[in-house]
């Protein structure tokens, strides 16, 4: 029996275009094993309501065309059911498909999906919400806040924010339980690292697994700022955990406690929440096509 897939489009993700992207899926979809439907995201948080609606009608396998913020509305309707989740990477980092090695091309990802290779991966939980790759609180929040407000998506605006903030941005004092150990810490931002990378192949921690039933706690304690190209320099050759400045704490249930209510990121788009975050962790509770 074919299978009903649904792609979900985000048209702004990643700055690309993407009207075309339903001739593609005509071309390269193989029509004997799926019967197929496309929708293009028309605001923050309808990916959400149509995945929602397509589980409802019966639909099996629902596709992210996007980046993480896309595949975060998605994933958050298919995890702890039986149904299954595709990518096509279409973001502007593209964090988990890269960390799934889900190939970046669309016409290669959409093959790939045409093998209905199924993986399961932990999702994480962050005061009621979830995440699927990577949620931060600190300074890669402020800079989610500012991209989320930027016009242009896309690398290169990334990387501008990030240098032009680094300079403003101050430590802050947090207070961590990680699975009944207690730790303080004054940081310049902590990220939950479900993968290892925030996206173009920026690696904060290394060794992270997705299907390891743990969360990788980063903590980037305050440093020189002549220090700041080095820093990103190690995430691009996977050596952060070398680096004096950065302590990795793998954990399962996580409290923080920080000084006042601000931003935390989860999948790279920004809410904000207040002083005291719970993080948590569901092993193997989304069924990923890889
Ligand atoms: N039609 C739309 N107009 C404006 N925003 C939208 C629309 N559809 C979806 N969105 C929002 O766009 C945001 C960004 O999407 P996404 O994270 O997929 O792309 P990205 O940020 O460019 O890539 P990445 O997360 O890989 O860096 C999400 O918060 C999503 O809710």
């Amino acid at each position: 029996m074919k299978r009903k897939i649904l792609f979900v489009i985000n048209p702004i993700s990643g700055g690309k275009t993407k009207y075309n992207f339903p001739e593609k899926i005509d071309k390269y979809l193989d029509k004997s094993k799926f019967d197929s439907e496309c929708v293009f995201t028309e605001y923050h948080g309808h990916g959400s309501l149509l995945a929602a609606e397509a589980l409802r009608n019966g639909v099996d396998i629902l596709v992210a065309v996007g980046g993480d913020g896309t595949i975060n509305e998605v994933a958050s309707e298919v995890e702890g059911t039986n149904k299954l989740m595709g990518i096509i990477p279409f973001g502007s980092g593209n964090g988990l498909a890269r960390s799934l090695g889900i190939p970046i091309g669309d016409v290669q990802a959409i093959k790939r999906i045409n093998k209905l290779h199924i993986s399961k991966i932990d999702s994480g939980t962050f005061n009621g919400r979830k995440f699927f790759n990577m949620a931060g609180i600190g300074f890669d929040a402020q800079i989610s806040s500012r991209f989320a407000e930027n016009v242009k998506r896309g690398l290169s605006s990334y990387v501008k924010i990030a240098f032009s903030e680094v300079s403003n941005y101050h430590s802050q004092h947090y207070s961590l339980t990680i699975d009944g150990k207690e730790y303080e810490h004054q940081a310049f931002m902590i990220s939950i690292a479900n993968s290892s990378q925030y996206g173009n192949n920026a690696h904060i921690s290394p060794f992270a697994s997705l299907n390891d039933g743990m969360l990788d706690i980063c903590i980037l304690k305050p440093f020189p700022l002549y220090i700041f190209p080095a820093l990103v320099l190690r995430m691009f050759r996977k050596t952060t955990h070398k680096s004096n400045y950065l302590e990795i704490i793998q954990g399962r249930k996580i409290i923080i406690t920080r000084e006042s209510s601000a931003a935390v990121h989860l999948d790279g788009d920004p809410f904000n929440m207040g002083t005291i975050l719970s993080i948590g962790v569901n092993p193997h509770s989304l069924n990923i096509l890889n």
